[in-house]
């Protein structure tokens, strides 16, 4: 167990303009339960069961607030450790007299951030994506990401890989028996039961890192607005975004840079970047621009093209679909604009007029249908960090390996090198720069 008793404030720091009606301050360590008796100059309250307690500084023995405190007994805590909440009145002075009165007990320390996380994983209590999960939960700012999030924090990750490493274990051991009973008239390299267990293997995890869907949602959907110059995309942009993000004008040649906005589209999480408008064109930048338009259709998820109800739509859309290479029929949306000028009928587009306000629920219902479609490849608990992918990029890597290893002993060392990649996912594996890197991106208090 660690040495130090950590606290720190979990709900937000009150400010004069925001006070809190709440603060929750939480403690861990081995001297959180003496912590608390000196807080109260009372015995300890029976664990897990709020008491009303009157606060005092243990320096002035001054009472700083009356409230709800409660003490959690080791082991079945959330760290693992003895805990104590204290929840208190969420003002600036009580919130600043709590703080204070701690620290003045002198055996207790601030918490760095994600250290309760942290020690949770030390003592067992969860594994590193089951951590990543919390961290995602208190992030979340849609309900499809909250949902993944749950998910994840209830271990479906957790579960996926430990069956995975403890199916390649059992390769393992086979393959360890053939080494060292090499009499038992084993043939060559890798025959048979284990061949096909990992082979198995190999498969799932292709198709789990072939499934973009969690990437998707935890860091949005990228949606990108192209078009011929003047067509309105930036308009479009900005009323999506309900803002002016971009600049619109008359010019056509306005957007250079690829401006991006987030947005919560029906409960998706979704990045959607303005481009600049496709032409040829002699102008240096412009040229940059349209090279950074076309390669932001090529790397979206989604693609939406305007077009003017007042020129030749028909015609442009032809030629832009034809050149755009990733360009998806069934989920990629035409929108015509400016159908306050010129009237379109035709029920593969969208018909839009972002100045008079028209087919902005038409667009977003298609939006939304896209959004929806294209994350639904794929079943079971989804990747949802590049930390995960390049583990797992690893570890399939050497289960090809182990599967055209020449002899036994060395497909045993490739499948011991893929158990170890997917070991640093759950952290079965532990490497210290890693947890630093990963409980970092916490909130302090969590
Ligand atoms: N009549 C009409 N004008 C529109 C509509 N939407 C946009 N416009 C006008 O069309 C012009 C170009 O709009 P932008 O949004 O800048 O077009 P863009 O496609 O971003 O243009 P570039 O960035 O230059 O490629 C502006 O003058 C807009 O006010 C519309 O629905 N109807
Ligand atoms: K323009
Ligand atoms: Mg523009």
């Amino acid at each position: 167990m660690n040495d130090a008793t950590i606290y720190a404030l979990g709900t937000p720091t009150p400010t004069r303009a925001h006070p809190g009606a709440l603060a929750v301050i939480r403690m861990s360590g081995p001297r959180a339960g003496d912590a608390l008796e000196r807080l109260t100059r009372k015995p300890l309250p029976t664990p897990r069961r709020m008491a009303l307690r009157t606060l005092l500084d243990p320096s002035t023995g001054e009472a700083f607030d009356k409230g709800l405190v409660v003490w959690f007994a080791e082991p079945n805590t959330e760290t693992g450790e003895p805990m104590v909440e204290l929840h208190l009145h969420g003002g600036r002075a009580v919130v600043g007299a709590a703080l204070d009165a701690i620290a003045h007990l002198g055996f207790c320390r601030l918490a760095e951030p994600g250290e309760f996380t942290r020690r949770a994983f030390e003592n067992g209590k969860l594994d590193l994506t089951e951590a990543e999960g919390i961290a995602d939960l208190v992030a979340a700012e849609t309900a499809a990401q909250r949902r993944q999030a749950l998910q994840q924090m209830d271990g479906a990750l957790h579960r996926l890989y430990e069956d995975w490493r403890s199916r390649g274990l059992r390769a393992l051991a086979h393959l360890e028996a053939a080494i060292d009973f090499p009499d038992e008239d084993l043939p060559e390299g890798l025959a048979g039961e284990v061949r096909v267990a990992i082979a198995a293997l190999q498969a799932e995890i292709a198709s789990h890192l072939a499934d973009r869907r969690g990437e998707r949602l935890r860091d949005g959907l990228s949606i990108a607005i192209i078009g011929p110059p003047n067509a309105g995309k930036s308009s479009l942009l900005n009323l999506l975004a309900r803002r002016e993000a971009a600049i619109v004008s008359e010019t056509a040649g306005t957007t250079r840079d690829v401006i991006e906005v987030h947005l919560d589209l029906g409960g998706w999480p979704v990045v959607l970047a303005d481009t600049a408008g496709l032409r040829e064109s002699t102008d240096a930048i412009e040229q940059e621009g349209v090279r950074r338009a076309r390669a932001r259709a090529a790397a979206a998820d989604l693609r939406v093209l305007v077009l003017d109800a007042s020129g030749d739509w028909r015609g442009q859309m032809r030629a832009i679909v034809g050149a755009t290479e990733r360009w998806n029929p069934a989920l990629d949306i035409v929108v015509v604009n400016k159908t306050d000028l010129a009237a379109v009928t035709d029920d593969g587009v969208v018909a839009l007029s972002t100045t008079g306000g028209v087919g902005l629920a038409d667009l977003l219902n298609r939006l939304e249908r896209s959004a929806e479609a294209s994350m639904q490849d794929g079943a079971g608990a989804p990747l949802t960090r590049t930390r995960h992918r390049e583990a797992l990029v690893e570890c399939r890597a050497s289960l090809e390996r182990a599967l055209s290893a020449p002899e036994v002993a060395l497909a045993a060392e490739d499948v011991r090198l893929a158990m170890r990649a997917i070991g640093r996912i759950t952290g079965t594996v532990r490497i210290d720069e890693l947890l630093d890197v990963i409980f970092r991106d916490f909130c302090i208090g969590k």
